[in-house]
């Protein structure tokens, strides 16, 4: 564990102004919670009124487009979301991949958008059980990851994070055994090492996803090289969220 784990929730298509009282509840509660770093990625029609009202925590999205403007309709720019408030964005999220057919050369030029933008990155990579089955998941997640990361990024070590999200442990209940995730951990690791440099590539959080709750949490961000968690399901109660918040806090005490 690094020594202020990340925790982000993704909210994915959840969340109307209804739920603008569990990012409050989660606002208030994380401001005690100092060693831990916590973010939320609302839908883009909430990350306004969440950076409004939850002054204290990092607001992301949960995606942006390659441009920074003109006719792209139903499409939102980078620099359009750090005009609503958001810090950072999670691309290549799986669920945006399969959805919506983005390849990794995408996700790459997304990232470069994004920090043309002023926005911090949280890129995310996996594979699937028939990956995982063929003994090929490593292989196939650090090419992944290779094509989707851009060649340099100034302070990578503060702009960029990976998130690995095993896509069979995404809200199945699932979850690879904390050996396999060092492993994967420690790949990922080694290639922004190659990267970005000794330093740098030392410096950048790998987050765990899927399927991360208050009861897992513990032994999951244990588990060598993990930097804190993106939580989907979890994240969308105060309450389950702050349990994952309180075992990163634990996690790292104890490091
Ligand atoms: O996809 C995820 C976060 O981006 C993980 O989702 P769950 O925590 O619901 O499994």
């Amino acid at each position: 564990m690094t020594e202020r784990p990340y925790v982000v929730g993704n909210w994915k298509m959840n969340g109307t102004r209804a739920m603008l009282s569990e990012a409050r509840a989660i606002d208030r509660s994380s401001q005690r919670l100092m060693k831990v770093e916590v973010a939320l990625a609302p839908p883009f029609t909430l990350i306004h009124a969440v950076h409004k009202e939850a002054a204290q925590l990092a607001i992301g999205a949960q995606d942006c487009h390659t441009d920074e403007d003109g006719a792209r309709t139903g499409d939102i720019s980078a620099a359009m979301v750090a005009d609503a408030g958001a810090k950072f964005v999670i691309l290549g999220h799986s669920e945006r991949r399969e959805g919506h057919g983005e390849t990794d050369a995408l996700v790459r030029k997304k990232a470069e958008a994004a920090l043309a933008a002023g926005l911090r990155l949280i890129i995310c990579c996996g594979e699937s059980e028939q990956v995982r089955d063929a003994g090929a998941a490593e292989d196939f997640v650090t090419t992944q990851l290779r094509g989707s990361l851009p060649d340099s990024i100034e302070d990578a070590g503060a702009n960029l994070s990976v998130a690995y999200e095993p896509i069979w442990a995404i809200g199945t209940g699932r979850t690879p055994t904390v050996s396999d995730i060092g492993a994967m951990h420690r790949a990922i690791r080694a290639l922004l090492v190659e990267r970005f440099g000794e330093d740098e590539g030392a410096a950048i959080r790998i987050l765990y996803g899927g399927s991360v709750n208050p009861d897992n949490a513990n032994e999951l961000l244990a588990a060598d090289e993990v930097g804190g968690a993106l939580v989907g399901g979890a994240s969308l109660a105060a309450e389950s969220f702050l349990g994952i918040v309180v075992a990163a806090a634990e996690v790292a005490d104890k490091a």
